[in-house]
Order: structure tokens, then C-alpha cells, then sequence
């Protein structure tokens, strides 16, 4: 059996700086990754060259169906479209858990389908096939997910450039449980009239926790406020985020629900964690993640 871990990505800031004729929105974005992760893994089974089954646990498993479209399997069959006909495809069977939460604004859809993409490569062995327009294929998120390192994003999410050297932060993600569709969130923000925003000038590395989130103050999430028109509970998470000692600063992940808070030090992180996790509000505090687990 093999594991990897399918690493929750954020959007430090997200400007919206284009569109293109197919409706896609140009970005500027900063992701990094939570130590928080959904898990795969990965093992033989008998049955056809070629076949992938999924099963799904863990608690957001429910909310998922283990078919077709489920990204994981999506993942496989790229990977099948593109193999050479002498490869010795291995039937396979993923178990994945599902540890974080569906349609929330940290691409765990597309962490899951990166990491099946790495998983059933390196199973199949096919490692000349590159796997980075397959990920683009899969959705705007994915290509970044391969690597699982802070990048910046640009073009739709395929063109990935080399993010600041970060100082030691930890992270606090809070979602309220209220699932949010990245399409209609693009479309509050179109029908808002803002205008497209330039990309922001970020120094090489910064050097300490106050440094960087000086920078961050002078970014945007561009599509928070019309998240926040739609979902107004994303307005009472920050207020929260916000309200946390050692918390020096709050914003909202990609398209939402979920908002992250930055503190200095991990102990501020994860005491704020215990008071969020509240009914239906999910929580979860650690370091940042730096690189793909296989
Ligand atoms: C907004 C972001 C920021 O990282 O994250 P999430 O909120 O999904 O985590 C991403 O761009 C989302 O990526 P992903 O969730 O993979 O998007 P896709 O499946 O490719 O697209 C879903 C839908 O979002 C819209 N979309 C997505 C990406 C983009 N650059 N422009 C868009 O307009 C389109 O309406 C598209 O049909
Ligand atoms: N393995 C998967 N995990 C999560 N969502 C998936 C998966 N496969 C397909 N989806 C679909 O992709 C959509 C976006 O999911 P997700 O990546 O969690 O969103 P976001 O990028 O906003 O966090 C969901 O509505 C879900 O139906």
C-alpha cells in the first residue's frame, strides 16, 4: 500500500487581473499549503489492466460520490488516455479521506486530484509523462497542487512562478460548513462591476511575520467581498479570525467559505483552533506545508 497526503491549498491574496474569451478569469494569486491534508492511498488489486476503483471515508466523505467525476478517478483516467500502449497498467484501488471540506475554497478536489496524478504515475511507472497539462486539464487548481509548494499563480492557475521565501508562520483555516460554488462567486464579482486589479510588486523573501503581512495588507482577495455579499457567515468567520489574539491577520481562501488567520507562533494558532471549532464551524491549526509528500 502507498500513502501520500493531499495537502489544502490557500490563497494568500487572489487579484483578478484579466479575462479571456472563454470566460476564465486571469489570475495573480500567492498559494501555500496547510499542514492540514485529505490522505490517499493506494493499492493493488485484481481485476483488468487499467481499472481504478475509489472508495471514500473520513468526515466530508459523505458528501462525495466515488464516481466517474470525482477527481481522483479523473486523475486515472487521464493518466490511462496517455499511457503508452506497452505499459503494464496494475489494477488499482484508491481509498481516500476525506479530511477536509468539500467546495471550501482550498482545492481539496484538486490537492486529491494532484496527488492521484503523482500516486498512479509513479504506480504505473510512467514517469516520462509530464504530468503538469494533464493537471491543468483537470481544473484550474491542480497544476499547483503537483508540487504542493507556496507559488505564485498566474494565467488561470497554469503559470506558476516562484513565491517570497516565507518567514515561520502558522496558519489557522476556519470554515462555517457552508459550501460555496467557485462559478457563482466569479459571477458576484463580474456582476459587482470592480475592475480588473493589478499585479502586486512582492520582495524575494520576507524576512520576518511583520514584514510579510505588511505586504499582504496592500493585496486583495478580489472575490471575498462578493462571497461575503452571498455567504454574510464568511463575514462573522473573519470577524472571529480577526478577534483571536496573536492573530495578525485574516482573509478568505480562493472563492470561500473558508477564511484563514496568521499568527507569529503555532501554540496562538492552535488555542484559537480549540475556541472556533464550534458547531458546524470546522477548525484546523498548524505550520505551513513545503513540498509534495511522494
Ligand atoms: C478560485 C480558485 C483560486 O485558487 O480556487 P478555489 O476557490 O476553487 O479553491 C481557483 O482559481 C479555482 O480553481 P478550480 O476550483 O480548480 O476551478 P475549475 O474547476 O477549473 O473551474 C471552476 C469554475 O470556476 C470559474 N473559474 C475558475 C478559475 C478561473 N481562473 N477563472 C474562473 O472563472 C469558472 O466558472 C469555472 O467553470
Ligand atoms: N475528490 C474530490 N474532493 C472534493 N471535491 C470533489 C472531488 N472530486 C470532485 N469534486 C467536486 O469538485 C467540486 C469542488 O471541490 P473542491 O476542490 O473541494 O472545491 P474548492 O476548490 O472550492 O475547495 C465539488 O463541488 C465536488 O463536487
Amino acid at each position: 500500500m502507498t500513502r501520500a497526503r493531499a495537502h489544502a491549498k490557500i490563497n494568500l491574496f487572489l487579484h483578478i487581473t484579466g479575462r479571456r474569451p472563454n470566460g476564465y478569469h486571469e489570475l495573480d494569486s500567492l498559494a501555500v499549503f496547510a499542514d492540514t491534508a485529505d490522505e490517499l492511498a493506494l493499492e493493488t488489486k485484481s481485476g483488468k489492466p487499467g481499472d481504478v476503483t475509489l472508495s471514500i471515508e473520513g468526515p466530508f466523505g459523505e458528501g462525495l460520490r466515488a464516481e466517474s467525476d470525482n477527481l481522483v478517478l479523473r486523475a486515472a483516467a487521464a493518466l490511462r488516455e496517455h499511457a503508452p500502449a506497452s505499459a503494464q497498467l496494475a489494477p488499482l484501488h484508491v481509498t481516500l479521506t476525506k479530511n477536509l471540506p468539500v467546495a471550501s475554497g482550498i482545492g481539496g478536489g484538486s490537492a486529491d486530484a494532484a496527488c492521484a496524478l503523482r500516486l498512479i504515475a509513479q504506480a504505473w511507472a510512467l514517469p516520462e509523462i509530464d504530468l503538469a497539462p494533464l493537471a491543468a486539464r483537470l481544473g484550474a487548481d491542480v497544476p499547483v497542487c503537483l508540487a504542493q509548494e507556496p507559488a505564485r499563480m498566474l494565467g488561470i492557475g497554469e503559470i506558476l512562478k516562484p513565491a517570497p521565501s516565507l518567514p515561520p508562520v502558522a496558519m489557522l483555516l476556519v470554515n462555517p460548513g457552508t459550501a460555496v460554488p467557485t462559478p457563482a462567486i466569479f459571477k458576484a464579482w463580474r456582476e459587482s462591476g470592480a475592475d480588473f486589479r493589478p499585479s502586486p510588486d512582492l520582495p524575494r523573501c520576507w524576512d520576518d511575520f511583520g514584514a510579510m503581512i505588511a505586504d499582504l495588507r496592500q493585496t486583495s482577495n478580489d472575490l471575498q467581498g462578493p462571497a461575503i455579499s452571498l455567504y454574510p457567515v464568511i463575514g462573522e468567520v473573519l470577524n472571529a479570525l480577526e478577534a483571536q489574539p496573536g492573530c495578525g491577520f485574516a482573509r478568505m481562501s480562493g472563492s470561500g467559505a473558508t477564511c484563514f488567520g496568521l499568527f507569529d507562533n503555532e501554540a496562538a494558532a492552535q488555542d484559537a483552533a480549540r475556541i472556533l471549532s464550534r458547531s458546524e464551524w470546522w477548525a484546523a491549526a498548524g505550520p505551513l506545508h513545503n513540498s509534495a509528500s511522494i
